[in-house]
């Protein structure tokens, strides 16, 4: 048998994407941190917690988290952004024989403001090979085998080609690319704009104004991505207007339905509905960078303000709508 490819975190992204790495034929191990859970799902075959409904395919093994990584062909780190250094820091000496490491989760790490592709070179031993894994893809839909296209980056352009040919299947496609950061910036950003788009919605500001807000958050994308050394080319393809589209207009995003909940009165803290929005995380780190660099980004900018409780929902809208008129591409 071929060796495994590593999945590491079983939450909806994670046991999705080891059903896809299944169908694409290979063995999978689904590494879980509470040992109990990593059982249930073995025995069991579904994810009642994160992934009810879906069975999990019969080509993997899901088990406790330990230092038992080596060996595999690639390993996905599928957790949430903000654990990702301390989960790569814990699995830093397995992970230098465990193959390429695919960075699967979409933010921006808080307090330093570090991209994830970043945070993993930092940490992990020279030389490890790192790629990112990013586009519209709702974790029920990959995990049911829907048609989904996503992006593999790596700033080696050979093993960006290898592991978009080595994990894609019937149904899942991954496109490669070299533009890793503009990749990570796409999906880091879209969910924080997906939260405005929710807020948007969950007020009743109607579509027109959903639409106009999905246009010049995605401007300001762009703006920042530039700024940042991502290529214009790629925030237009999956990881970037793709997935903007996706998570800025339904309830099945939980960037979105977070938003929703924000706009129709929640507090912060009440409207993740214990369910994992990332945008909220990354906001401030994305709103940070761009000031720091003196991109304006409103959207994002509104969005940081009211996740970290610097403003109510009432009076940033009511700042947006008052910004003064300006040439559309200026
Ligand atoms: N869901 C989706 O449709 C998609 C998600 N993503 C991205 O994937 C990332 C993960 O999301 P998703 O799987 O949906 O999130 P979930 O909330 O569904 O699951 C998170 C998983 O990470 C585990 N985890 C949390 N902290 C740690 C840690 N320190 N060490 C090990 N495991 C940990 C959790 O374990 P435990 O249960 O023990 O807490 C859980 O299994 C996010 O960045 C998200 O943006 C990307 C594309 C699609
Ligand atoms: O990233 C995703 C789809 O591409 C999942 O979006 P949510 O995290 O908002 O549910």
């Amino acid at each position: 048998m071929s060796a495994p490819i590593n999945v590491v975190g079983g939450g909806a992204w994670g046991t999705a994407l080891a059903n896809a790495a299944t169908a694409a034929g290979h063995p999978v191990t689904l590494w879980l941190r509470d040992p109990e859970a990593a059982a249930r799902l073995d025995a069991e075959r579904e994810n009642p917690r994160y992934l009810p409904g879906v069975p999990l395919q019969a080509g993997i093994h899901a088990t406790a988290l330990s230092e038992k990584l080596a060996g595999a062909r690639a390993t996905l780190l599928v957790v949430p952004a903000q654990t990702v250094r301390g989960v790569l820091e814990a699995l830093r000496a397995p992970l230098a024989s465990a193959g390429p490491v695919i960075l699967c989760a979409k933010g921006i790490e808080r307090g330093s403001d570090s991209f994830l592709s970043a945070v993993a070179e930092a940490v992990l031993p020279p030389g490890t090979p790192v790629a990112v894994l990013s586009g519209p893809s709702f974790a029920a839909d990959v995990a049911r085998g829907l048609p989904t296209a996503v992006t593999l980056a790596a700033t080696d352009p050979g093993l960006a080609a290898s592991l978009s040919a080595l994990l894609s299947g019937p149904s899942f496609r991954l496109y490669h690319t070299d533009d890793v950061r503009g990749v990570e910036i796409g999906g880091a950003g879209k969910n924080v704009l997906a939260i405005a788009c929710g807020i948007v919605a969950g007020r009743g500001l109607g579509e027109s104004a959903r639409a106009a807000l999905i246009a010049r958050a995605f401007a300001e994308l762009m703006r920042f991505a530039r700024a940042f050394g991502g290529r214009p080319e790629t925030l237009m393809g999956l990881s970037g207007l793709g997935d903007l589209v996706l998570t800025a207009s339904s309830p099945q995003s939980r960037n979105f339905a977070f938003g929703q909940r924000l706009g129709a009165g929640a507090s912060p803290e009440a409207a993740s509905g214990g369910k994992l929005a990332e945008g909220a995380f990354t906001a401030a780190a994305l709103a940070g960078l761009a000031a720091a660099r003196s991109i304006d980004m409103p959207v994002a900018q509104a969005v940081a303000a009211i996740v970290t409780g610097r403003a109510g929902v009432e009076d940033v809208i009511a700042g947006l709508l008052a910004r003064p008129l300006r040439g559309e591409m200026d």
